[in-house]
């Protein structure tokens, strides 16, 4: 299973964790998070990462260029939008971006009509990504999801799991559901940006724990 540990903000902890298993490793592009990082920062840490470790750029309602420059400026194999783009603006994207850039839409489920909605996305990006909805924040924001009314939802696309995960929660969400990853950034803090080792060990020795037992995804 892909495990993404988002809002990186230093190569230290960048390292770390790569180093504890997490598949993907995720940067705040938002100028408003408290995890945002600069273009130049997130490249120099890009190039002193382990070449295993996909680096995904998180954006909201950026324009289609900016995004096309900062992915070449930094080397970022993936970008996710997490703002209110459209799937047409994600198709347009899709075509700018060389295809071995992942392109993931994350979606705020605030209810089942926004469930509903994914499906409109499936042609326009590679991967989605479920995320808890608040009405201040775009992400980051520690809420879960209902993954009881999930159950009876299937993707159209390989998706993350996210919104609140933590090392003390991750196996219940995974005894309901089979997401192809799931994606970490308050669960394992100490503080906004600051990623709490203690609590990506944590984590990883709980998703070992089930390894190989309760389905494929594991
Ligand atoms: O994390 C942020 O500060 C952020 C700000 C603006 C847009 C997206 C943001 N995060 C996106 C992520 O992928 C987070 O990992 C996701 O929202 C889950 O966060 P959490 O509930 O804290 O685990």
């Amino acid at each position: 299973m892909r495990v993404k540990i988002c809002g990186i903000t230093n190569l230290e902890q960048g390292n770390a964790i790569a180093q504890l298993g997490a598949t993907e490793l995720g940067f705040i592009c938002v100028p408003a998070s408290p995890r945002y990082l600069e273009v130049s920062a997130i490249k120099t840490i890009i190039q002193q990462l382990p070449q295993q470790v996909n680096t995904i750029g998180v954006f909201a309602n950026l324009d289609l260029n900016a995004i096309v420059t900062i992915v070449s400026e930094t080397g970022l194999t993936g970008v996710q939008l997490h703002g209110n783009e459209s799937p047409e603006f994600c198709q347009q994207l899709r075509t700018l971006l060389s295809p071995q850039v992942e392109l993931i839409k994350a979606l705020r489920i605030k209810t089942n009509a926004s469930l509903a909605k994914v499906i409109d996305y499936a042609q326009s990006v590679n991967t989605l990504l479920l995320d808890a909805y608040d009405p201040q924040l775009l992400g980051g924001t520690g809420h879960t999801l209902n993954w009881k009314e999930l159950t009876q939802w299937t993707s159209p696309l390989p998706w993350f799991l996210a919104g609140g995960l933590t090392p003390d929660n991750i196996l219940v969400a995974l005894s309901q559901l089979q997401p192809h990853g799931i994606d970490l950034s308050s669960g394992v803090e100490l503080a906004p940006g600051n990623k709490d080792l203690n609590k990506v060990t944590q984590l990883f020795h709980q998703l070992d724990s089930i390894k190989g037992k309760s389905s494929s995804f594991i």
